[in-house]
């Protein structure tokens, strides 16, 4: 036997093509051979580029998007935690800036995960799981201090053809229990917002921020975005997806969710668009759409050593 010769990994012809793994600057990047590719800032572990295997990208970024952590990311998904919005008063959150702060903090990238980890259905050159972390440790002093407890967070981004899941694992490493919020802000890349509608909302509740945080069900079959919107949809079924059509039924996105049962649909509009310094082109709230999944209604309880995952899968359509 040659033992010179490293064993490949289980299951894994040594002739398949791998996926490749990049670096420059804050960004990694990930290609599969067959093409697509996902590509993570390190700041805020924001997801800032999807590609299909045609090329096409699937993520709004702002031109103006600051990416080198002076500001939270304007697109892709930054990940919100452990507060949504703005903090509420008297609660552990409170002294934390508006959507907490993992996505103003540097992760560490802990790696490509080898392929015995992923599913044995999907053969490893047409998948590849980025694991980021972020630790109490490696939050600023500032953070420390407005949020005291001990931490760890593990940030999955696996691509795999047309789909794009985001999965984190909360983690209390403190003697007590805390309190999260979490959600994906997921900027979807569209052609004309006149042109898409939202469906799997009917009947839902939802808060309207727009309306001064007012309590609404919602009627619509199939929500068009004809003006700024900004919308809690509360308790969702964990098994629907929620799923963004084009005005010809053809689905451009279907976005299931894991132990994540609320769904904000946020769109700026031209006004807001317009106001928010890191955003532009100013009429570029004509080729996104929001849709968020999170847990941001209620708080999620963890008791001290115990661990949380919750999760988003975006199927793109290949055709669209
Ligand atoms: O400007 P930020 O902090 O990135 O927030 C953008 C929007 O994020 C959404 O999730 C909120 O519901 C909106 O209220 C908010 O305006």
């Amino acid at each position: 036997m040659d033992r010179s010769k490293k064993p490949s990994a289980i299951g894994v012809s040594p002739s398949l093509p791998q996926p490749t793994i990049s670096f420059v600057g804050n960004e990694v990047e990930a290609k599969l051979p067959k093409g697509g590719s996902v590509t993570v800032n390190l700041f805020g572990a924001t997801v800032t580029s999807w590609k299909l295997p045609s090329g096409k990208e699937q993520l709004f970024l702002s031109e103006k998007a600051h990416l080198d952590g002076s500001k939270p990311v304007r697109g892709g998904i930054p990940l919100v935690f452990p507060v949504f919005g703005a903090p509420p008063k008297d609660h552990a959150t409170s002294s934390l800036p508006q959507h907490g702060f993992a996505r103003n903090s540097k992760w560490e990238f802990l790696g490509k995960s080898s392929s015995e980890s992923l599913e044995r259905s999907k053969s490893s050159d047409e998948t590849v799981k980025l694991d980021f972390g972020l630790s109490h440790t490696m939050l600023s002093e500032d953070f420390q201090k407005a949020w005291s407890y001990e931490f760890e967070l593990v940030y999955s981004v696996i691509l795999s053809g047309a789909s794009l899941e985001t999965q984190l694992q909360v983690n209390n490493k403190s003697s007590k229990s805390f309190e999260f919020q979490v959600l994906t802000h997921t900027y979807l890349r569209i052609e004309d917002i006149s042109k898409i509608r939202i469906g799997n909302l009917q009947s839902k509740t939802y808060v309207d921020k727009t309306q001064n945080a007012t309590t609404h069900i919602e009627k619509s079959p199939a929500l068009a975005i004809t003006q700024e919107t900004d919308r809690v949809y509360q308790g969702l079924e964990p098994n629907v997806p929620v799923v963004v059509s084009s005005t010809d039924g053809k689905t451009l996105f279907s976005i299931s969710r894991m132990d994540l049962n609320d769904t904000v649909i946020w769109n700026p509009w031209a006004e807001k668009a317009k106001g928010m310094a890191d955003f532009a082109p100013d009429d570029a709230y004509k080729n996104m759409v929001c849709v968020e999944s999170g847990s941001v209604s209620t708080w999620q309880s963890l008791e001290a050593g115990e661990f949380w995952v919750g999760g988003q899968t975006i199927k793109a359509s290949l055709e669209a």
